[in-house]
């Protein structure tokens, strides 16, 4: 019987000389009040990326399941090298938008070696980004899940029934390289520090954090930085 190996790290289909895979996690975890938590609440997410067909040693098998050679690795979902970007988005990003409207913390983090699609999937190329939207199908998930978000947020205030529902947006950018965390709209500031506090949870100091109220905002700030 094939082997099958519960990864929740994709080392080892990542390895040469096959550089296809990357990862999404989604992870939820939220107040209260909101209504059933999302099940589970981290998801690990495989996308198999496009080569020639000569070199695709991993292989999806099932809909959770890939293969590389002989070897069997189950992850929450597989997603084969022919799938757009709006089937990663369907699969990733819808259920993420809808648990961040609901109440919960949601984050994609994505991982993969070089050239593995990490900035292909969640962005897409930089024209996607200013295209529009129902234009490009390379877009990636981030701009497919702003344009959710606001859409969204339009249409819980048009069916509001005379309640005036009020949603407040901030958009920070950030990364973290060597080990230090850096403010990509404010490249000055280096290095930032993570706090945790009972006010505001974690969070990174002096991040900056600019007020959005459409797709075209935070498509302005991206451009602008
Ligand atoms: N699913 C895909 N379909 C078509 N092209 C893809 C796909 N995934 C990646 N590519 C292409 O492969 C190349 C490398 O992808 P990308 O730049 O996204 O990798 P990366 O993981 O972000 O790399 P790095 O870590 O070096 O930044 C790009 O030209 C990208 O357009």
């Amino acid at each position: 019987m094939d082997e099958i190996v519960r990864s929740d790290g994709p080392a080892e289909v990542s390895a040469p000389p096959d550089p296809p895979v990357k990862d999404e996690i989604v992870r939820s975890d939220g107040p209260g009040e909101a209504s059933a938590p999302p099940d589970p609440p981290v998801k690990v997410v495989v996308r198999i990326r496009p080569v020639n067909q000569a070199d695709q040693v991993v292989k999806k098998v099932s809909s959770d399941t890939l293969s590389v050679e002989d070897r069997k690795f189950r992850f929450d979902s597989v997603i084969d090298s022919n799938a757009k970007q709006e089937d990663v988005f369907q699969l990733v990003g819808v259920p993420l938008v809808k648990n961040a409207l609901a109440g919960y913390n949601a984050s994609i983090l994505s991982y993969g070696q070089t050239g593995s699609g990490k900035t292909y999937t969640m962005w897409g190329p930089p024209s996607a980004m200013v295209e529009d939207p129902s234009a490009s199908s390379h877009q990636g998930i981030g701009p497919r899940i702003f344009q959710m978000l606001f859409s969204e947020i339009q249409k819980e205030q048009e069916n509001s029934e005379g309640k005036q529902i009020n949603f407040q947006c901030r958009c920070s950018f950030l990364e973290i390289y060597n080990e230090q965390i850096g403010d990509l709209l404010d490249p000055i500031q280096r290095n930032l520090e993570i706090k945790d506090d009972a006010k505001n949870g974690l969070y990174v100091e002096n991040l900056t954090e600019e007020y959005v109220t459409s797709y075209e905002d935070v498509t302005q700030i991206l451009i602008k930085k």
